[in-house]
């Protein structure tokens, strides 16, 4: 099941530098695996922004919701939540 996730990041101003760059790490260690597997099938920068869109390729709803929680830099996004389902137009075989 594919999900349109926004997420966006707001560090707190007063987190230690060396705090947001192990986050930062971590976040991005977990999502080039999230990538590598397919679970994670896009990942954009919201030009200008803080922030990301993604389509997530998952079981469930339960299933985005526990991949979400696992996310190092969570507790710091706010998070936007899309179901999508195929269009009958689209000419692409790979969608669900
Ligand atoms: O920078 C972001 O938008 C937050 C984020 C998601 C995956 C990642 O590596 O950073």
């Amino acid at each position: 099941m594919l999900f349109h996730v926004r997420m966006t990041v707001t560090l707190p101003t007063d987190m230690p530098a060396e705090q947001a760059a192990r986050l930062k790490a971590d976040e991005k260690e977990l999502a080039q695996r999230l990538q590598r597997e397919g679970t994670w099938r896009h990942l954009w920068r919201i030009a200008g922004l803080y922030a990301n869109v993604s389509i997530f390729d998952v079981a469930d709803a339960q299933a985005l919701h526990d991949t979400l929680m696992q996310l190092p830099l969570y507790p710091y996004m706010d998070i936007e939540v899309m179901a999508l389902c195929r269009h009958p137009s689209s000419i692409h075989d790979d969608e669900r």
